[in-house]
């Protein structure tokens, strides 16, 4: 029989009501297997209780701590795949951040659920039966750190949860899933981009976000500064433009070395320096802003601050970031 190693981080497909109605932590990585007969049989299953934490818990420390568990799990030869079951409202970025830094071939697969153990429809048994079945999937290889909820196989990269509740909340938008779940079958419908990779960090640097909006000056980010930031990633408006009271603040900081980085809040799309006038990308980059193409907001901020951990050189990290961390 394959070996499966699951590591049990916690979210909503390990919690249950309580008497009061409410839904909180209750079912460890064992008891998840358990309810699953079918998955006992098909696999010789190694799980890890790793926590048991809804995943606003998780902090780019914690998201190291699984990297080298994930690490340690793989120095077994016999380790067909890792499955990590975790809260889905910060699953794509811990799943960034093992995209990032595991080296290994074998598949990492992130599962989750909308719904609670104790709702008679949850989605989390079909979501770890088909992890299961990526993880055996000798085709998975290669494809990076993956997501899969609701019979679809997302890239790290390119998720995103879009809806707080349905069963279907994660999308990769424009470019699509990587693949899908039919029945028992695994379809492949591409391979990702590959990202660029880092060796785990000793250290992770302090990169805040800042959300643009109408009538923002430049106080957020000097506060920033104030609280020995390292890096600032700004969620700007459409192609990473920003009103013009922004700027001068911008080019302060980038002049202290504290890089800037601009992101769209679009949720589609590349950030470019394209608009010259005042407050435009064309501007923020001539005050020394980095652009990261499509790469999302929360997921700039784990690059980059695992880069500055690593002092990785300013034109390395404006490199990297142009090709919005693919390798
Ligand atoms: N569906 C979920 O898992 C949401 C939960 N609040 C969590 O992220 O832990």
């Amino acid at each position: 029989m394959q070996k499966i190693k699951l590591i049990a981080t916690g979210g909503t497909i390990a919690m249950r009501k309580d008497s009061f109605g409410k839904t909180v932590p209750a079912v460890t990585g064992h008891d998840l297997l358990e309810s699953i007969p079918e998955l006992q049989e098909s696999a010789f299953w190694d799980v890890e209780e790793f926590s048991n934490l809804a995943s606003c818990n998780f902090n780019p420390e914690r998201m190291l701590q699984l990297a080298r568990r994930v690490k340690e799990a793989f120095a077994d030869p016999d380790c067909m795949g890792i499955i990590i079951t975790h809260g889905t409202d910060t699953l794509e970025e811990t799943a960034y951040f093992l995209e990032l830094t595991v080296k290994d071939s074998r598949p990492v697969i992130l599962t989750a659920s909308q719904r609670d153990a104790s709702e008679r429809d949850s989605d989390g048994p079909r979501n770890l039966h088909n992890s299961m079945r990526i993880a055996m999937d000798p085709h998975a290889k290669e494809r990076g750190v993956l997501i899969a909820l609701n019979e679809e196989i997302h890239a790290a990269r390119d998720v995103r949860k879009l809806h707080t509740s349905h069963v279907d909340a994660f999308s990769s938008g424009e470019v699509g899933s990587l693949g899908s779940i039919d029945h028992d079958e695994v379809l492949w419908h591409r391979k990702p981009e590959p990202s660029v990779k880092f060796d785990l960090p000793e250290k992770l640097a302090k990169v805040m976000i800042c959300k643009g909006y109408t009538g923002m000056d430049g106080r957020m980010l000097e506060c920033m500064v104030d609280a020995q930031v390292e890096g600032i990633v700004i969620e700007a408006f459409g192609r990473g433009n920003l009103p013009p009271e922004v700027v001068p603040s911008i080019g302060k900081i980038t002049a202290e070395n504290i890089p800037v980085v601009i992101t769209s809040r679009c949720l589609f799309g590349r950030t470019a320096p394209v608009y010259g006038y005042p407050g435009g990308g064309a501007e923020l980059q001539r005050r020394g802003a980095l652009f990261a193409g499509d790469l999302s907001t929360e997921k700039v901020r784990l690059l980059l601050s695992i880069a500055l951990g690593q002092n990785v050189s300013h034109t390395r990290l404006k490199e990297i970031l142009s090709r919005g961390g693919v390798k």
